[in-house]
């Protein structure tokens, strides 16, 4: 069984408890009071790459990486630096997170918010509108074709835009074919944990123009970003480097700095 299987049968057992607790008309009222959700394509692209900052305590490689005591504290410091969305983690097996820290967060700010989370269900849709997330990731490698098309009509439906993420060419005419907008290519392999910073090179001319390109994982500093840059991407989503780092604030705000340099191939083509 692959790691990315341990995390969906946890992620199953966490979903059907909060189902018995929490009715799917109980989340769509909620999810009627929410904020009206923010249109994600207009997050992530324009001029230059948009940097995307994570909320993230743990992952399966790594464990603990950061305490984050206040996770709204944290999205400020993200916000202020201008970061152009901020993805939080929810799942709380291995990544240590939680939809109230969706809800922290969302109080404390107002940039756009992508759910991370390994969702297989529309219920974890429902969710994620409810409290308050403008965008969602599916995960392609986590899903059959059929849930995967059903998920991100359902998404778009309810508002949210959905993140596919990636990892090789075949997920891609997969991501492509189910009508995907955002493609995030993830540098780590879900399988097997391991990075390996090539990946978006590797794919990206694979990915229709008109699509968002999202590059995430292993992002260390501007140096990275630049590299994504050059190879087409409108956005990098990055977590661990902010979360470990003394100054996330100063971090991200370097992050933006070095994604709005005109020197860039990227200037928000498509
Ligand atoms: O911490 P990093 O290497 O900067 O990576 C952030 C993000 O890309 C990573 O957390 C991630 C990408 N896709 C995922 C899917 C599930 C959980 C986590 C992820």
């Amino acid at each position: 069984m692959s790691v990315l299987d341990e995390i969906i049968d946890g992620v199953r057992a966490d979903l059907a408890e909060r189902q018995a607790r929490v009715s799917l008309d109980q989340l769509k009222e909620l999810a009627a009071k929410a904020p009206v959700a923010k249109d994600g394509v207009t997050a992530l692209r324009g001029d230059g790459v948009r940097v995307i900052c994570e909320v993230k305590r743990s992952s399966p490689s790594k464990g603990a990486l950061a305490a984050i005591a206040d996770p709204a504290a944290l999205a400020l410091d993200y916000a202020a630096g201008g970061a152009a969305a901020i993805s939080v983690l929810t799942e709380q097996r291995r990544f240590g997170g939680s939809l109230a820290d969706l809800d922290s967060v969302r109080a404390a700010v107002d940039t756009p918010l992508l759910r991370k989370d390994f969702i297989v269900t529309a219920y974890q849709l429902w969710e994620a509108r409810a409290h308050g997330a403008d965008l969602a990731l599916l995960i392609v490698a986590a899903l059959d074709q059929p849930a995967l098309v059903s998920l991100i009509e359902r998404a778009e439906s309810i508002g949210l835009t959905p993140l596919v993420e990636v990892h090789d060419e075949e997920e891609i005419a997969r991501a492509v074919d189910a009508g995907a907008k955002i493609i995030g290519v993830n540098a780590r392999n879900l399988k097997t944990l391991e990075v390996d910073r090539n990946t978006f090179g590797n794919v990206v001319d694979s990915i229709p123009a008109h699509i968002v390109k999202v590059a995430e994982s292993g992002v260390r500093g501007p140096h990275d970003l630049i590299a994504y840059a050059n190879l087409g991407a409108d956005a990098v989503l990055v977590g661990e480097s902010l979360v470990t780092g003394k100054d996330p604030k100063a971090a991200v705000a370097d992050l933006v700095a070095a994604g709005a340099h005109p020197a860039l191939r990227n200037t928000g083509r498509g």
